[in-house]
């Protein structure tokens, strides 16, 4: 199998098994796996596209700028700007992009923060924060309609080959260093917003 074929493998089963948890609501959501370095080039989730289908037409191979490098009818999805500015900062493999009800409602309830915090909670380590007293921060955007202003405010938050940032009202990127990584990412994160969510329900009981 070539590079190309073993990313694409790769990316497909980790839509699938984000699909299964049904993160794809409304053809929401984008994913992306780098291919290679020099000259980056990395496949994207064709824009538009009913998520849970696995089919021929899923990715497409684009460069640093999110252009196609093959010669395709499919069209690069609509954020594949912010997956650039994470291979393009970073040596990143894998970056994935979903909207929640969960995440949707954290980002609104700390919005104006700026940012949510996680402390002395268990699954903060998947975020390789391992100290008792450990800060687990992710930064809320605002969710710019015009997306290279929205990549722009976005790579402010890309300070690392991992990480994570919220999008207002719309959803959160992360990545890491390859699809584990990244998966293992969202799959944290979404659920530290569903524990605080459930906490915050209580609490203004
Ligand atoms: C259909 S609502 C979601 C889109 O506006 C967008 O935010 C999104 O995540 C998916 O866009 P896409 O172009 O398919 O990658
Ligand atoms: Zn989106």
């Amino acid at each position: 199998m070539t590079a190309l074929q073993e990313r694409w493998q790769e990316l497909a089963d980790v839509k699938d098994e984000l699909a299964l948890r049904d993160w794809f609501m409304g053809t929401s959501g984008n994913l992306a796996i780098k291919v290679q370095d020099s000259p980056i080039e990395f496949l994207v989730t064709a824009s538009g596209k009913d998520k849970r289908k696995r089919t021929a037409e899923d990715f497409l191979l684009v460069d640093a700028s999110g252009h196609a490098i093959e010669n395709t009818h499919l069209k690069p999805s609509a954020e594949t700007l912010l997956h650039c500015e994470v291979y393009t900062k970073t040596a990143a493999g894998c970056s994935l992009h979903i909207h929640t009800v969960a995440n949707n409602v954290i980002s609104e309830i700390y919005g104006n923060r700026g940012k949510i915090e996680f402390q002395g909670l268990e699954l903060i380590k998947a975020f390789g924060l391992w100290d008792e007293d450990a800060v687990l921060t992710i930064p809320i955007i605002p969710n710019h309609a015009h997306i290279p202003d929205l990549a722009e405010e976005f790579q402010k938050h890309i300070h690392g080959d991992s990480g994570a940032v919220l999008i207002r009202n719309h959803g959160i990127t992360v990545w890491g260093k390859n699809a584990f990584e990244a998966k293992k990412l969202l799959e944290a994160s979404e659920f530290l917003f569903q524990y605080q969510l459930a906490l915050y329900q209580i609490q203004s009981q």
